[in-house]
C-alpha cells in the first residue's frame, strides 16, 4: 500500500487581470465562501483541495496569482509547473477581455506546451452590466483551443464545475500520459507533479 493519500496531484494556476475575481473563485471552491472586502493578491497564494472523482482521490494544488502588472515577474515563474491554467476575465469589464491576447503570449512564453487552459468569464451575477457577449468569448476560446466557462464566485455558479471539469480533463490527459512531470517552479515541499498510483477506469 502506498503512503500517499491521493491518486493524482495536479497544479492549477489562476491568471488574469487584477480584480476579475481569481481569489474569490479559489476561496469559493476551497472554503465555500465569498470573502467580503477581498484585498488584491500580493505575489502568489496557495491552497489545496482534495476531491473525489469516480472513486479516485485527486489533490488539487491551486495557485492564485496577483493580476497587478508589478507582480508579473514573480507570477511568471509559476506557469512552468502548471498542469492547468485558469485564464480569468470579468464579463463586466471589456478591458479584462481585451488583455487576453497579452495573457496568451505569457502562457506561450512561460507555460509548458502540454498545459490545459480554460478561459473563464467571471461575475455572471452582474449580467445587467455585461460588456462581453458570451458568444464572442466562446468564439475567442475556440479559436485558441481553450475550454470556456462562465462563473459567479459570488453566487457559486459553475465554480465547482470549473475545478471538477478541469480535474476530469487532467485525469483524462494523465491516463494518456500526455502531461509532463515538470518540477522547475518553486514549490513548498511537495514532491511529484502527478502520481499514477492506481489503475482506474474513468472515461
Ligand atoms: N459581483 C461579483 N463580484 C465579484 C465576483 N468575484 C469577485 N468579485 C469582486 O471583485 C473584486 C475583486 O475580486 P478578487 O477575487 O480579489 O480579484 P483578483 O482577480 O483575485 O484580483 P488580484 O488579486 O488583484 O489579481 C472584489 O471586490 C470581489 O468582491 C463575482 O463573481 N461577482
Amino acid at each position: 500500500m502506498s503512503m500517499e493519500d491521493y491518486d493524482y496531484l495536479f497544479k492549477i494556476v489562476l491568471i488574469g487581470n487584477a480584480g476579475v475575481g481569481k481569489t474569490c473563485l479559489v476561496r469559493r471552491f476551497t472554503q465555500g465562501l465569498f470573502p467580503p472586502g477581498q484585498g488584491a493578491t500580493i505575489g502568489v497564494d496557495f491552497m489545496i483541495k482534495t476531491v473525489e472523482i469516480k472513486g479516485e482521490k485527486v489533490k488539487l494544488q491551486i495557485w492564485d496569482t496577483a493580476g497587478q502588472e508589478r507582480f508579473r515577474s514573480i507570477t511568471q515563474s509559476y506557469y512552468r509547473s502548471a498542469n492547468a491554467l485558469i485564464l480569468t476575465y470579468d464579463i463586466t469589464c471589456e478591458d479584462s477581455f481585451r488583455c487576453l491576447p497579452e495573457w496568451l503570449r505569457e502562457i506561450e512564453q512561460y507555460a509548458n506546451t502540454t498545459v490545459v487552459t480554460i478561459l473563464v468569464g467571471n461575475k455572471i451575477d452582474l449580467s445587467e452590466k455585461r460588456e462581453v457577449l458570451r458568444q464572442r468569448a466562446e468564439d475567442f476560446a475556440e479559436s485558441q483551443s481553450m475550454l470556456y466557462l462562465e462563473t459567479s464566485a459570488k453566487e457559486s455558479d459553475n465554480v465547482e464545475k470549473l475545478f471538477l471539469d478541469l480535474a476530469c480533463e487532467l485525469i483524462r490527459e494523465a491516463k494518456q500520459n500526455k502531461l509532463d512531470n515538470n518540477d522547475n517552479a518553486p514549490m513548498p515541499g511537495e514532491g511529484k507533479a502527478i502520481s499514477y498510483l492506481t489503475c482506474c477506469n474513468i472515461n
